[in-house]
């Protein structure tokens, strides 16, 4: 299939391992643009396969260019992605994991995961009313019976979440006990989430509208020297939903599915989640309870505003989240050093 919106997306790969899985993806991303961000070891050569069109950065490429900001990109975990998100200019953000793999539908073919993404995110969401025959934007579909006309237009969609086949997403807990669990089930659905209800977002499959929420698309302070880790897609999730929430923006879940090869050691996880199983269950009524207030129209507005709340209500918690507070808006002080609209100097931009 032609590439569509090939100017308008960057594929965003977090890696300490591999980018290997690329091969499998090439008939898919090689007409795209990928921003490599190459975690731990920045002297340890990783090899891009030929014909990419890509930029790489190590940690020492990170340091140069945030300089003390830097403290807010997390090392040694996943999270670093995010730096990735940093630096696009593009409309259009896919990030994928470097085990995961194209999967194949039940007719038995290979699913354009990148393609499917963006059509969820060209397409409205139904955040307001919940239509029982799924995405009525879909092709042989619509809205049902006693779906009010006035919410039929549906609002503009800032997030995809794209599902896994083979290895779920499980918790260490849940992975140690069912070690053997394989998702065999494809669902042929998407669903908008509704406003008001947050959700578990995977960074593995994930593809987001960065105009209108990259700003808080910040994975947050994990891995390396910190408390926590393998929340940072959670953390980022939850702030994303409530700022979409807020701005009458739609979170789309379901389709696309992609294979997911590797599980990752569950004692590692054990050790890196141990924290997060016990303060989730603060940080989910916490972001439950967020009201941003009206003077906040853009993603960046509402990030400021997260991140003082998460400093009042869940700095009692721990210290960590006064850290990860302060990082938030370290994040935001970069996002818009990278995104400030070029200053217009004796009337030139
Ligand atoms: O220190 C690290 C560890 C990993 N990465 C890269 O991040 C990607 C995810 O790593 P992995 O596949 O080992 O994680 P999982 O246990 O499968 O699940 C995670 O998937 C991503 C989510 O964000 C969340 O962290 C978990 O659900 C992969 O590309 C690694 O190379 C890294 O850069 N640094
Ligand atoms: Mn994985």
């Amino acid at each position: 299939m032609a590439p569509t919106l090939n100017g308008e997306v960057d594929i965003v790969i977090p890696t300490i391992r591999s980018l290997n899985f690329l091969e499998d993806w090439r008939p898919f991303f090689e007409p795209y643009h990928l921003i490599i961000i190459q975690d731990g070891d920045p002297t340890k050569e990783i090899k891009v396969p030929e014909g990419f069109d890509y930029e790489l950065y190590n940690r020492n490429d990170i340091n140069r260019i945030l300089g003390p900001k830097a403290n807010c990109i997390s090392f040694k975990d996943g999270a670093c992605r995010c730096f990735g998100f940093l630096v696009s200019k593009k409309k259009f953000i896919y990030t994928i994991d470097d085990d995961c793999f194209v999967a194949k539908d039940p007719s038995g073919k290979e699913i354009d995961a990148l393609a499917k993404h963006l059509e969820n995110l060209t397409k409205p969401s139904t955040p307001y009313y919940f239509n029982t025959l799924y995405d009525p934007y879909r092709e042989g579909a619509d809205f049902v019976r006693g779906y009010p006309f006035s919410l039929r237009a549906g609002v503009p969609t800032a997030v995809s979440h794209g599902l896994w086949l083979n290895i779920p997403d499980y918790d260490a807990p849940t992975q140690l006990v069912k070690p053997l669990d394989r998702n065999t089930r494809y669902v042929d659905a998407v669903l908008t989430i509704p406003k008001g209800t947050l959700y578990p977002m995977c960074a593995m499959n994930l593809a987001f509208n960065r105009e209108l929420i990259g700003a808080a698309m910040y994975f947050g302070i994990m891995g390396d020297g910190q408390p926590l880790g393998r929340y940072d897609d959670m953390w980022a999730g939850w702030c994303t939903k409530v700022v979409c929430d807020h701005l009458g923006y739609g979170v789309k879940t379901g389709l696309p599915y992609l294979w997911h090869s590797k599980a990752s050691n569950p004692f590692v996880n054990l050790k890196k989640e141990y924290n997060g199983l016990f303060w989730q269950e603060e940080m989910i009524p916490f972001f439950q309870s967020v009201i941003l207030p009206k003077k906040c129209t853009n993603a960046e507005e509402c990030y400021l505003e997260l991140a003082k709340q998460a400093k009042e209500k869940l700095g009692p918690v721990d210290p960590y989240f006064n850290n990860l507070a302060d990082a938030m808006v370290t994040w935001i002080e970069a996002w818009e050093e990278f995104n400030a609209p070029a200053k217009v100097k004796n009337g030139t931009a």
